[in-house]
């Protein structure tokens, strides 16, 4: 077994019990530390792909592993202590509006923590640090004591990150984590995810609809279609005509909201 490999998603693939088939034969994998976009027009699988990958639903065939725990062939009990490895962050934040930031992001530790003392709210003071780091992490420690429904849709995303790095999850997978938010301030947020990730190490895939934010922040790209993968490989070796493919019937531009690409942060 390669120990650079986090993630490796084998043969995948998922038949709705409609009988539509999401996913067709996946097959990758995904290093420690490595930052992977996922592309394909709406309706591609890639919200199919990322449920199957933490166990939210059930892949019709394939497998998935993490690290050496097969999450395919986990019972829900095991899935669900699995999922405190497994960091996850929605289009729309999820956060508990009544929730200040930091009590947001301390959710993140529920899985540390003695059920007896979540259910009262109750965090030591490690719990406390660790929260107060993941809200440093994406510039957010002057709004911990916010409550979340007073925070700006940009301020909730990275509350919602800092929530699914205090997990200290082995991977994060982020389903159109910056769809929601203009595209001046979507690239400031894919920034402090990639930053975040990588100054912590952690494996990262993010479903993506905008081309041009996934080429500037992804180490390596996906490109699914109906299901399948067309594209993996690295964003400069992803062409127009490959692009066309991707997102056959469609004109990739329009999934495009950037015209000049600036440097990639560190
Ligand atoms: N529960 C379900 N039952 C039947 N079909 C489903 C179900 N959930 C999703 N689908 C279908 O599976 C296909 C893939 O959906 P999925 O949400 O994974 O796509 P997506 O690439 O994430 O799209 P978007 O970018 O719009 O979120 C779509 O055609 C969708 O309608």
């Amino acid at each position: 077994m390669n120990n650079s490999i986090l993630l490796e998603v084998n043969g995948l693939s998922k038949v709705y019990p409609n009988g539509y088939e999401a996913l067709n034969d996946i097959s990758f994998v995904v290093n420690k530390g490595e930052f992977v976009c996922i592309i394909g027009r709406s309706g591609a699988g890639k919200s199919t792909l990322l449920r199957c990958i933490n166990g939210l639903i059930l892949s019709t065939q394939g497998s998935v592993r993490i690290q050496d725990t097969y999450i395919t062939d986990l019972s829900e009990k095991e899935k669900l202590a699995q999922r405190r490895k497994i960091g996850f962050i929605f289009q729309e934040f999820h956060l508990v509006d009544r929730l200040s930031a930091i009590d947001n992001v301390l959710t993140g530790r529920l899985g540390y923590t003695n059920s007896f003392f979540a259910t009262i709210g109750y965090f030591s003071r490690e719990h406390r640090e660790k929260a107060l780091e993941c809200l440093g992490r994406v510039n957010m420690l002057h709004r911990a004591s916010y409550r979340a429904d007073r925070l700006s849709g940009g301020e909730k995303q990275r509350v919602a990150i800092a929530r699914a790095l205090a997990q200290e999850p082995l991977i994060v997978l982020a389903d159109e984590p910056v769809a929601s938010l203009d595209p001046e301030l979507s690239w400031s947020v894919m920034g402090d995810l990639r930053k975040a990730a990588k100054e912590l190490g952690v494996s990262t895939l993010v479903n993506i609809h905008d081309i041009d934010t996934a080429k500037h922040f992804a180490d390596r790209i996906i490109g699914i279609a109906q299901g399948r993968i067309l594209y993996d490989g690295p964003p400069a070796l992803l062409t127009d005509s490959l692009l066309q493919e991707i997102y056959r019937g469609a004109n990739p531009a329009a999934h495009s909201r950037y015209e000049q690409s600036a440097p990639l942060p560190e």
